[in-house]
């Protein structure tokens, strides 16, 4: 079994993650892992959302499989496409990590102890709208660049909080540099944030079959959910949305929101459940937000 992985400490990770969940559950079998660079490890020096977004961390991979090079390829299903492209499908969603922001500082223990004027980096849209909205007296920096790359910007001076999935510090066994963990409310996470997503060839039952057990079906569910939104939504970096749900009796409950980047305006709705409707819970939520008006900031954004 040859894994295709992107080659930053997160990627390796979480393919060699998987690549030890397969050789317990299957002695017999060679696993090994492909590190391979994409194009969004390349281009560092724009915004994901200027550059054409998260099908720049997979392509290669996925050209990797389709050449035959790679059986699967490990992905944070963050960074893969609400659609994929012909021929590629989803073998197994695993079981989530932490899916919240996570405030970085070396000084300043929350974002509410920041003074006006401090510096914020994050790249993301969905993470700046929030912050903006709830902190218009602080300043947002882009920040890019893997995690330890992030780390050592902050480090250096050139930021004084920094705003990361704390799922990928917990990954990488930098769980200390958590100042804390920014609840769900306060910033909604990225759809499918803390998720992991294994990708193989459409038509490879066989792959689908012996990756099921590392498939965690609440997880699935609830990624589920919150891609459906995102794709009826048209979601992709450049718009600031966010997207989570979460399982408890069996049923769903997924929240969302879709905002103008300045934090001016944010809509927000939920939608709740049963488990096995996920993606029609999705689209239910997506279109309630097109109700209120999400189509307008939708539109401006793709102009
Ligand atoms: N956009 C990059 C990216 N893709 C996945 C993670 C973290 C791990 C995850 O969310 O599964 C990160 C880093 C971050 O957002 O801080």
């Amino acid at each position: 079994m040859i894994i295709a992985s992107r080659e930053s400490a997160l990627a390796l990770w979480q393919a060699e993650h998987v690549a030890e969940r397969l050789r317990a559950l299957y002695p017999a079998m060679r696993v090994r892992i492909l590190g391979m660079t994409t194009q969004g490890d390349q281009i560092l020096d724009s915004p994901l959302s200027k550059i054409g977004g998260k099908g720049l961390f997979v392509k290669e991979l996925e050209t990797a499989m389709a050449e035959g090079r790679a059986h699967i390829a490990v992905h944070s299903i963050k960074d893969v496409p609400m659609n994929l492209p012909e021929g590629f499908q989803l073998a197994a969603i695993g079981e989530r990590e932490d899916p919240r922001d996570a405030f970085v500082s070396g000084t300043y223990a929350s974002l509410d102890a920041l003074p006006a004027g401090a510096r914020v980096g994050t790249s993301s849209l969905r993470r700046e709208c929030q912050l903006r909205a709830r902190f218009p007296q602080l300043i947002v920096e882009p920040l890019r660049g893997n995690v330890q790359t992030r780390l050592r910007k902050l480090d250096e001076g050139q930021y004084d909080a920094i705003i990361l999935a704390a799922a990928g510090l917990k990954r990488l066994g930098l769980g200390a540099r958590i100042r804390n963990e920014i609840s769900p409310e306060q910033s909604l996470p990225a759809v499918g944030q803390g998720a992991l997503g294994i990708e193989c060839l459409a038509g490879r039952e066989d792959l689908v079959a012996l990756l099921a057990p590392l498939n965690h079906s609440a997880t699935a569910d609830c990624v589920r959910a919150e891609r459906a939104m995102s794709r009826t939504l048209g979601g992709s970096c450049q718009v600031p949305l966010g997207g989570y749900a979460q399982i408890a009796d069996g049923v769903l409950n997924l929240r969302g929101f879709v905002a103008e980047i300045d934090g001016s305006r944010i809509i927000s709705g939920s939608v709740s459940g049963p488990c096995q409707d996920a993606e029609r819970l999705g689209c239910q939520l997506a279109d309630q937000l097109l109700a209120l008006g999400a189509g307008a900031i939708l539109a401006a954004l793709s102009a």
